[in-house]
């Protein structure tokens, strides 16, 4: 098995994200910058009047308010062709109002809001960072930016300890990530119907989150190996929410592969299609308000997806898989590992049957995301 080199500006770099996302988790700002443009934000949900209040200070000019372009089109705010849309903070928009405002959980139990006053003109690609960083640290994607004079940027983080991030290092974080996968831990684990099984664990050089492979049997690496990319589910995996196909299509997979001898399933730390539990809880939250999968990720200020496939094809290249039969119903899994160098040469259909609580879950995914199901 290859093993990846470190590369310490890629180290330098993740660590520096990942920094600031336990700075913004906590409520604190943290500073964004290209170099050119720079700005201080705080997290919207985790934002409180006197942090918001204490930054505006320390930039020296008035805070907006940052939310993606799914996010504004509930707010009833025009959309521009923009990703990320800056609102003005009006007086009436308190901290507690903006984290409202953030979180669409919300919107049910309070009244029609605005109207908003959004920032004119084309909004510089430094605030789709602000966004992004939010959706790393698995928070609502909405952001309080001040802009930042950058000549002073270096002595006000440093004055006020604040994290600083590059937008490229940003932007870089999914792939730095997964191209530095290394594998930590092997071990036989034995499992239900698949007593020959090894589980072998990866993590990223910085330490960040790991993902599993559970190879089942001993598959050769000549032929295309019977595959499927499983990406976690608290829900469906461990407590058997009947509200997803997840459980039973991990568990078939398992049966699935045993029975044909041997395989491998990736568990990918991509909980809710990449966007945290906690997020998924909310999104459920707002499916038990009639909204469906995708549009409640959308409310949130999400894409219906926002999971990578680097991870999952850097896994089956350490692991010397480059051709495999992917279990999925998922076109875009097929997609997403090609353009990541794994040949899909066949795609195996893994259905399982619908119950009462996922039924309109497994429809959307079929009329909406194109799912073979
Ligand atoms: N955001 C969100 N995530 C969900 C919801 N239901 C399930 N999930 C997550 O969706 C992911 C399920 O992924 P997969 O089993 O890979 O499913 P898939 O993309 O439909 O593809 P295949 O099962 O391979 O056909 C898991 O991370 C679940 O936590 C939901 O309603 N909202
Ligand atoms: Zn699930």
């Amino acid at each position: 098995m290859s093993q990846n080199n470190p590369d310490t500006s890629q180290k330098i770099a993740l660590r520096n994200v990942d920094r600031a996302i336990a700075d913004l988790r906590r409520g604190l700002p943290a500073v964004i910058t290209t170099g050119q443009e720079t700005i201080a934000i705080l997290s919207t949900e985790m934002a409180y009047d006197a942090e918001i209040r204490d930054l505006a200070e320390t930039c020296g000019t008035a805070p907006l308010f940052a939310i993606t372009a799914h996010r504004a089109n509930v707010l009833h705010v025009m959309p521009t062709g923009d990703t990320t849309i800056l609102l003005t903070i009006e007086d009436w928009m308190d901290a507690s109002l903006m984290r409202a405002l953030a979180d669409a959980t919300h919107d049910l139990d309070q009244p029609f809001r605005g109207p908003f006053t959004r920032l004119q003109g084309p909004i510089d690609p430094i605030h789709d960072a602000a966004i992004k960083i939010n959706k790393l640290g698995r928070l609502l994607p909405s952001a309080i930016v001040c802009p930042v004079d950058t000549e002073k940027a270096a002595s006000i983080a440093a004055e006020k300890d604040l994290s600083v991030v590059t937008f490229d290092e940003i932007f870089s974080y999914d792939d730095y990530s997964a191209r530095q996968l290394r594998p930590v831990a092997l071990a036989k684990v034995p499992l239900q119907g698949a007593e020959n099984t090894r589980i072998q664990a990866f993590r990223p050089v910085d330490g960040g989150i790991e993902h599993l492979a559970i190879l089942i049997g001993d598959p050769n690496r000549h032929d295309p190996v019977l595959a499927r990319l499983h990406s976690e589910c608290f829900t469906g995996d461990l407590i058997g929410s009947l509200k997803c196909d997840c459980g039973e299509q991990l568990r078939g997979a398992i049966k699935a592969i045993s029975d044909q001898g041997s395989g491998v399933i990736l568990y990918l730390a991509q909980e809710g299609r990449g966007i945290g539990l906690m997020n998924k809880l909310r999104a459920y939250k707002l499916q038990s308000d009639g909204f469906d999968t995708i549009d409640a990720n959308e409310r949130l200020g999400f894409d219906a997806d926002e999971r990578v496939f680097r991870p999952a094809a850097e896994m089956l290249s350490l692991l010397g898989f480059t051709k495999i039969r992917l279990m999925t119903n998922n076109p875009e899994k097929v997609e997403g590992l090609e353009r990541c160098g794994i040949e899909v040469a066949e795609r195996v259909t893994h259905k399982f049957p619908s119950n009462t609580h996922n039924e309109l879950y497994l429809a959307t995914k079929r009329k909406r995301s194109g799912h073979y199901l």
